[in-house]
Formats: structure tokens, sequence, C-alpha cells
């Protein structure tokens, strides 16, 4: 037995594993050391051991990695929102383009693939459009707040790792543009002194729930969504003229009402409370009307980074009919609709299509048409073989079923957009027999965070 539970080893981090944390081997057994980065020499209490690995903490930092540097927030180590705080940021995007050509090594067996630089965000702070800050009746102290008189039974902010109850009563987040923290701080003051009580995430009892902030990059506006446990116009309406009163670049606000226990920030009910009902943004030259609950990508020219290599790998003359699996509000099939004939897209939330709709008749895109459903049930409608399919699916991949009607569809060229490298790894796994991998392009959308976007190009194999 390598190690034992609560022992305290000395050892140095050899690797960053997928999943964002440090690695280390005792005697060939691997111990996964959370906030670490090659090149550390740490002491870590292991706080789980396993058959193959076990999972340690930090006692002691006693040799920093050339690769650490100092984390500008003073959250960093204690807030769940970006644990690559610490990491040095080129080494951030050498690590993803790694994690994505090791899972396409060890998941589909196919070592050796291009898989290029991971491409920058533009901004590395501040990226963020949209940020979702939880209340909760019971605050997470940090450390220099420990033994003070510091008011315990209020947060408004993000959540500890490993807690889903505890939430940091965060001042600012760096991941938003600076306004963003000042709306958070006016909301924050005005919950905490209204009679209406804070959720407690154990008891599921209280009225504030969650404020969500969606901020547009190229209009610098901003929409203000506070999500309640109940439908109580007294108590938000005068928030809602407090802030666009104190923020003229807020230009809407809403009401998200929602009594499911989840910790899902969308509610079963909207109530529009000011100003517009929804907010627009740009990517490229195409305008986007986005709603409190619309699926968008969150770093907004990131998102133009990611489509521009859709585009690239797409590689269309202008004639083809493309197919646009998991195609959300729209936003991939109009950016290809001008270099194609046709483009379907197909989606299962009712409003996303809507807005996809919707998005197209803003942009004057004329060419595309949607089917709103499951993929599963809705793929086996679509008659021809498309020229080029493209699948941004969500983090858990294709469904088997969908997999299989792609083996039997066959279209020349595949762009699977995938924000999970384990997932795309295993369905182009369940694909190479018919498609050779050519490429694959990793685009930072989440700069701190171990979250790796990237885009492959698949191509039928010949013969
Ligand atoms: C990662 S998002 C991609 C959205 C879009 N391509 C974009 O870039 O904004 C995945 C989308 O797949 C949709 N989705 C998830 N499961 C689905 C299913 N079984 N059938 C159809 N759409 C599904 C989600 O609603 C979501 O809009």
């Amino acid at each position: 037995m390598a190690v034992k539970k609560k022992q305290i080893i000395e050892c140095e981090v050899i690797d960053v594993a997928f999943g964002g944390k440090g690695l280390a081997k005792i005697d060939g057994f691997a111990v996964f050391i959370d906030q670490t980065v090659t090149g550390d020499r740490v002491a870590a209490r292991i706080i789980r051991k396993k058959r193959n690995y076990a999972e340690a903490v930090v006692q002691e930092l006693l040799t920093p990695s050339p690769l650490r540097v100092a984390p500008p927030c003073p959250y960093s180590g204690f807030c769940g929102g970006c644990k690559w705080q610490f990491i040095d940021y080129p080494h951030q995007l050498d690590l993803k383009r790694r994690h994505v050509a090791e899972s396409l090594e060890h998941i589909a067996m196919l070592g050796g693939t291009a898989v290029h630089p991971t491409l920058p965000s533009d901004h590395v702070f501040g990226y963020r459009n949209k940020m979702e800050f939880s209340c909760s009746d019971r605050r997470w102290l940090m450390p220099h707040e420990m033994g003070t008189d510091a008011d315990i039974s209020f947060a408004l902010g993000l959540h500890v790792p490993g807690t889903f109850h505890k939430v940091l009563d965060t001042r600012a987040c760096l991941l938003q543009p600076e306004a963003g923290n000042r709306i958070l701080d006016a909301v924050r003051t005005y919950m905490r002194a209204s009679d209406r009580p804070v959720y407690g995430l154990r008891t599921h009892e209280g009225f504030w729930r969650f404020l969500m902030l969606r901020h547009s990059a190229a209009h610098d506006r901003w929409m203000v969504n506070v999500v309640t446990a109940a439908e109580d116009r007294e108590a938000v309406q005068p928030l809602a003229d407090l802030v666009r009163d104190q923020f003229p670049e807020v230009v809407s606000v809403v009401n998200n009402i929602t009594a499911r226990r989840s910790g899902v920030a969308i509610g079963e009910r909207e109530i529009h409370l000011a100003g517009e009902p929804v907010l627009t943004d740009r990517i490229g030259d195409f305008d986007f009307d986005i709603s409190a609950n619309s699926f968008f990508q969150t770093n907004t020219r990131g998102a133009q980074r990611l489509y521009e290599t859709v585009g690239r790998y797409a590689a269309l003359e202008g004639h083809e009919t493309v197919l646009d699996l998991y195609c959300g509000t729209g936003t991939i099939a109009i950016w290809l609709a001008r270099m194609a004939g046709e483009v379907i897209g197909l989606e299962l939330v009712a409003s996303a299509v809507a807005d996809a709709r919707k998005n197209c008749r803003t942009n004057g895109i004329d060419n595309c048409r949607f089917i709103l459903g499951d993929i599963k049930d809705t793929l086996a409608s679509i008659e021809t073989v498309p020229d080029l399919l493209v699948i941004d699916p969500p983090r858990a991949g294709m469904h088997k079923d969908v997999v299989g009607q792609v083996v039997k569809m066959a279209p020349e060229k595949i762009v699977y957009v995938s924000c999970n490298p384990a997932t795309l790894a295993r369905d182009v796994l369940a694909l190479k027999e018919i498609y050779d991998v050519e490429a694959v392009q990793p685009v930072d959308m989440f700069p701190h965070t171990f979250h790796i976007e990237s885009v492959a190009r698949l191509v039928k194999k010949k013969g």
C-alpha cells in the first residue's frame, strides 16, 4: 500500500491531469493534488484513497513551480469559478492542447492526430458574458474573515468547490467586466436590506435565489435576471428600478421564478420588469437577441474564434447542404449560411429554436430551417445525405443511437465541436472505421479553468 488516508506525503508534481489536478507518483502510485502544477514540491495530506489512485490537498507549498504566477483574484484557491488562475496562461494553453491529444490517444486510440496549439482567448479576464451568482443562508468565510463578526447568514456569490450549500460572498469576480461587480454589489445591498429571506440551499426555504448577469460585449450593455423562489412583484420591482437608475448600461431586467429544488438558475416563469426583454450581442457580422434563458457561448470573442475555425474546417463552396446537430439558437447555422446552399438545424429546446428563427430574420438569412425535437427522433426525418454534418453536443457527447444514425448517414465531412475531449474521443472512436480525423483545433473559451473547447475535422475514408 503506497499511501494511507490522512497520511502527509512530500512529493514533486510531475504533470497536470485532465480535470485540472496536479499529478504526483508515490512508488508508482498516482496521487492527484488539487491546486498544484508541474514542478511544485509540496507536503500534501491524503484525503481519499481508491484502488488505483489517491487524492490529496496541499498542506504546504515547499518549492513553487516556475509555472506559477500570482493570481490577481483574492478568492483564487477558494472559489470554484476558476481554479487555474495560479498557472501561467501559456502553460494553460499547452495543457489544454495536450489533454485533447491524450484523450484521442487513450480513448480513441488515435495517437499522432494533428492537434494544433490552442488558440488563446483575446481577453483572459473580463471575458465572460454571463455570470450566475447563488444566494445562500450559509456564507463561506475567507481565512481573514474567520473569528470576525462577519455575518454568515447571507451570501451572494460563487460556490466553494465540493460544497453545494456554501457560497462565498463574492465582492468582485474578475471573469466578468468591471461594471458587473458594481451591479452585483448594488443587488447584494438591496437583497440584504430587504425583509424577504435569502434562500437556504439545504432547507429549500427563502425567497432570493440567484442573480444572473449577462453582458453584451458588442454594445457594452447588461441584462439583470433576478431569480426568486416565488412571485412577489413588490419585492423585485423596486430592485429593478434601482438597478436601472444606478446603471444606465442595464437595458433589461427580468425576474425568473422557480420553485424547483435544483440549483439551476432557470425559472418556470419569467416576468419582464424593466427595459427590453432581451439583450442584443454580436458575433462577427451577426446580431443575436439573447433572452435570459437562451444558450449563448459565454465568451463572445472566443465564440468568434470558434466559429471561424468551424468555417475553415467546413471549407464550403456555396452550394452545399449542411446539417447542424444540436444547433442551439442557430449561431453556427447562421455563421455558415452565407457559405452554403442550405443549413438545417436540429435542436431539442423550443425557445432556442424560436430564437434561432428570429436570429435568421434579424440577420436577413433565408436559407436556414430548424427542426425541433430530440435528435434521436428527428435525425431520421432527414432524407438527403448532407455534404457537411456539424455536431456540437452538450458535455455528454452524442447519444449512442445518434452515433449509429450518423454512421448510417455517412456524409463526406463532419465538423465536430466539443466542450469535452473525453466524449469527443469516445464519439470519434465509434466513427473511426469510416472517418479519418484530419485535424483538431482547441480554442480557449474559458481561461483559468480546465474546460476545453475544440473543433475536429473528420473526412470520410476513401474506398
Ligand atoms: C453545446 S450547445 C451548442 C449550441 C450551439 N451550437 C452554439 O454554438 O451556440 C448544445 C445544444 O444541444 C441541445 N441538445 C441537447 N440534447 C439534445 C438532443 N437530444 N436533441 C437535440 N438537441 C439537444 C441543447 O439544448 C443545446 O442547445
